[in-house]
């Protein structure tokens, strides 16, 4: 069984973060662990309250994790803030950690800020030389390249900028693009480029999709696929979990992670 570590935010709804990422592990088929970097009380409407965690917790939960089962591959989610961004690359580092996806979580798509803004520099600096690809949202790439990106031009030359600039693969997500839902993966130093295009599955719940696809492909990395298949699958089981069209809660509700698990056996 291949292992896979979420290093993110806690989100109580169950919709995003640490149990999206989870959630998408198990039905991506690896064994799921997870190192909590805030805690949010948070719901499909809003993120109400985030408590951090502390730097020294960060440090044994990641040390408690890697002294025993090591993972395969690792998604990093929400940072929330400088230090624990320095204790997560440190860890990476000393651990010699693989496959490494880097989701730079900014904003919930309610609005609430899951990241200081001084901690950007410092994701940029420590996190992005370690990642095997980042995963930036428009608004994510917009701050990431200082530009404003209102069509799939303007889209393409943000990625390829970051790629450049970074020196790191970089999967541009377009999911807030109205027409389609197509992602543009430029690898480091703009060394080649490819898109991934989807449909757009008419489902207003979309809360957690950019955790979801991240772990997921880091669970297929783990699983030995390259970036390319990692990335095709991925978006494969998340256009599932789109097209489920579960509805719950009264805002922007979650995905049906389990889509594919569905089976007789779980029917109730
Ligand atoms: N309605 C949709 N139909 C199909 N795919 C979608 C839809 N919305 C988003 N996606 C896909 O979901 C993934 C996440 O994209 P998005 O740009 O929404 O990221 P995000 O903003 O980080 O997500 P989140 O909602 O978690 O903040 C991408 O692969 C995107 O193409
Ligand atoms: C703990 C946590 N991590 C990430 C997100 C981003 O997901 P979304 O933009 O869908 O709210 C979130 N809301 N909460």
């Amino acid at each position: 069984m291949k292992k896979v570590l979420t290093i993110a935010g806690s989100d109580s709804s169950g919709g995003a973060g640490v149990q999206a990422d989870l959630k998408t592990m198990l039905a991506n088929g690896v064994y799921g662990m997870s190192a909590i970097t805030a805690l949010t009380a948070q719901n499909t409407q809003g993120v109400r309250m985030v408590q951090e965690a502390t730097p020294e917790f960060l440090a044994a939960e990641l040390d408690a994790v890697f002294e025993d089962i090591r993972p395969d591959a690792v998604k990093v989610g929400m940072v929330a803030s400088p230090a624990l961004i320095h204790v997560i690359a440190d860890k990476l580092k000393a651990y010699k950690a693989e496959h490494v996806v880097v989701d730079p979580v900014m904003v919930a798509t309610s609005g609430a800020k899951l990241l200081v803004d001084e901690a950007i520099e410092v994701l940029v600096q420590e996190l992005f030389p370690l990642a095997e690809v980042i995963t930036p949202n428009i608004p994510e790439l917009s701050v990431l390249t200082g530009a404003e990106i209102a069509d799939e031009f303007a889209f393409e030359q943000a990625a390829k900028k970051l790629a450049a600039e970074a020196e790191v693969n970089v999967l541009a997500k377009g999911g807030h693009f109205a027409d389609d839902a197509s992602d543009l993966l430029v690898l480091a130093g703009g060394e080649g480029e490819q898109w991934y295009r989807g449909t757009r599955v008419a489902n207003p719940n979309t809360h957690g999709t950019g955790c979801t696809l991240s772990s997921a492909i880091a669970a297929n990395l783990a699983k030995g696929f390259d970036l390319d298949e990692s990335i095709g699958r991925a978006k494969s089981y998340l256009f599932g979990a789109l097209l489920a069209k579960m509805d719950l809660g009264r805002g922007n509700g979650p995905v049906d992670h389990g889509w594919n698990l569905h089976g007789d056996f779980f029917e109730n």
